[in-house]
């Protein structure tokens, strides 16, 4: 379980608080979705997460550890455990496909013969075995993706942090990876947590939510409870009724006229 309490970030310089008193808790196993515009503070939480970014004050607690208190030994240990996947794949382009995957492994300390067969395990998870010697640049987004999912959890992370994974990729491609994380959740029952701007995302894999706006938590927790609140800020967003469809048509024209008979 990752629990937030009372986490606020203010950046150098002052200014708004980036977070301001957010609280949530992560349960194990979920797919935790958080959702907000631009500059709401989602990436600021991600990286708080893996204290990439420190925050100003308040606790993270993972597995009852408060992570803004370790040392720089158990830190590096942390980072191990909390994979990252990034929206621009951030891989090795002088580097292979086994070779990017290997980076954790490597750091880890593990010896060749065992970061193979994990590299090798890892190829076949996400789809792309015969792709081990390729390179970066003869990869499709969707690829470079996967081998950013792969490398994610090349040091068997409990945790899987994932920074706007799917929105440089077009929908199709962006139903392939979120197909394989939600397969990589139900079968190694990994916690994923997911920043995002695209509701979509939400919609096809996360049971868990959050709405930022301002740095500040707007709601947050099961979707299956707040999806049953008439006025739940998440419910209207996910579940909009046929109000933008209205408005759609309205716009080309087509209100009020029928738009199919049936004989
Ligand atoms: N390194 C930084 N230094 C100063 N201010 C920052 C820094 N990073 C983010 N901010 C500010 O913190 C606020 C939250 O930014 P953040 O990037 O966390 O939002 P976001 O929801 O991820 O936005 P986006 O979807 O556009 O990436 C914004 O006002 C932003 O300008």
């Amino acid at each position: 379980m990752i629990t937030l309490e009372r986490l606020s970030k203010v950046y150098a310089g002052g200014g708004q608080p980036a977070l301001d008193d957010v609280s949530l808790t992560v349960p194990d196993g979920a797919i935790y979705g958080i959702l907000g515009r631009s500059g709401a503070g989602k990436s600021t939480l991600i990286r708080c997460l893996n204290l990439l970014e420190r925050p100003t004050s308040g606790r993270i607690l993972m597995h009852d550890v408060d992570i803004t208190t370790l040392n720089h030994r158990e830190l590096r240990l942390h980072r191990q455990r909390t994979g990252m996947v990034f929206q621009h794949f951030n891989l090795i382009h002088a580097r292979n496909v086994a070779d990017n995957i290997a980076v954790p492994l490597e750091i880890a300390g593990q010896p060749r013969d065992v970061r193979q067969a994990r590299i090798a395990e890892l190829l076949e998870l996400v789809g792309l075995s015969d792709k081990a010697q390729a390179f970066p640049s003869q990869l499709s987004g969707g690829q470079k993706q996967r081998v950013g999912i792969a490398r994610a959890l090349a040091a068997h992370p409990d945790v899987l942090l994932c920074d706007e994974a799917t929105s440089a990729l077009d929908s199709e491609t962006t139903a392939s990876v979120l197909a394989l994380l939600m397969d990589i959740n139900r079968k190694l029952g990994v916690t994923i947590v997911l920043i995002t701007h695209q509701l979509e995302v939400v919609k096809a894999i996360c049971d868990h939510a959050a709405l930022l706006e301002n740095g500040r938590l707007v709601e947050s927790g099961a979707l299956s409870e707040l999806l049953v609140k008439p006025y739940s800020r998440l419910r209207q967003a996910l579940l909009p009724g046929n109000e933008a469809e209205k408005a759609f048509l309205r716009r080309i024209g087509v209100s009020g006229r029928v738009l199919c008979e049936v004989a």
